[in-house]
């Protein structure tokens, strides 16, 4: 079958946005795929680490990517056979993986295992490109944010549910070098394509922000019947 038919929905945003929490529900509701794109590149760095590779060197680091031992079940994730779900959730995995994000052999790399997740009935999935690089004919495409405060203090609520340690000073501060870092790279930056939609969810709940987001795949799916 030609995947080009196989709806995605490409949402993407900053980081701690909510844009996974969302993608993910949506998928679930849907029936979908989920693909967390940002999940790749932290599991390049978190690999990268162990293995003590220079991470200013693209070509050791994209070798990385290219062989990376990768298998998501359910909610894990493995790396070469080990669960390291929470492993790559730390600051430090998320800090390397923008530094390492930005390096077009690592993006190339990793361009066909993403897509490679666009597989029937249809593809929910987040990051900073899903919509301008990697799936530029999705249906529908998202740009889910929230205030850089906001942000921290649910980031912050997240770690120490998860049992790790956090600061929400430093936690807003590494957000903010991290959407600069993100934003500005020459290569797929992050920022609002034209023809993405702009979902602020600064005050908004989840479940009203899953709700936006199929309130407009419905709106398109009844545009495209007509
Ligand atoms: N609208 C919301 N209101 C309150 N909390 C939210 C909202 N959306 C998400 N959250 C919470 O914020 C935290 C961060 O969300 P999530 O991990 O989905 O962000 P993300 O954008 O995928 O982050 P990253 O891409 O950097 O990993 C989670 O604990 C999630 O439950
Ligand atoms: N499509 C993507 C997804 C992620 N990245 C980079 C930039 C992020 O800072 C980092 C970690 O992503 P997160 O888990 O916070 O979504 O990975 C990217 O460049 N492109």
């Amino acid at each position: 079958m030609n995947t080009n038919k196989i709806p995605v929905i490409a949402i993407d945003g900053p980081s701690a946005s909510g844009k996974g929490t969302v993608a993910q529900l949506v998928a679930r509701k849907l029936g979908f795929h989920y693909l967390d794109s940002g999940a790749l590149y932290r599991l390049v760095a978190l690999k990268t680490m162990q293995l003590n590779t220079d991470t200013q060197n693209p070509i050791a680091v994209a070798e990385i990517a290219i062989h990376l031992n990768v298998f998501f079940k359910d909610e894990h994730i493995y790396l070469d056979d080990t669960i390291v779900t929470n492993a790559i959730r730390t600051e430090q995995c998320g800090i390397v993986a923008s530094q390492l994000a930005a390096y077009p052999q690592v993006r190339a790399a990793l361009t066909e295992r993403q897509r490679a997740f666009r597989q029937l009935p249809g593809l929910v999935t987040d990051g900073r490109d899903m919509g301008s690089v990697i799936f530029p004919d999705a249906v529908l495409k998202i740009y889910l944010t929230a205030s850089a405060e906001v942000r921290a203090q649910r980031r912050y609520k997240q770690l120490i549910e998860k049992g790790m340690n956090a600061n929400i000073a430093d936690l807003l501060q590494d957000i903010q070098k991290r959407d600069e870092r993100d934003s500005s790279r020459s290569i797929a930056p992050l920022q609002q394509g034209v023809d993405a939609k702009l979902l602020d969810t600064t005050s908004l709940t989840i479940s009203q922000a899953q709700d936006a987001v199929l309130s407009w795949y419905n709106d398109m799916l009844a545009r495209t019947r007509v």
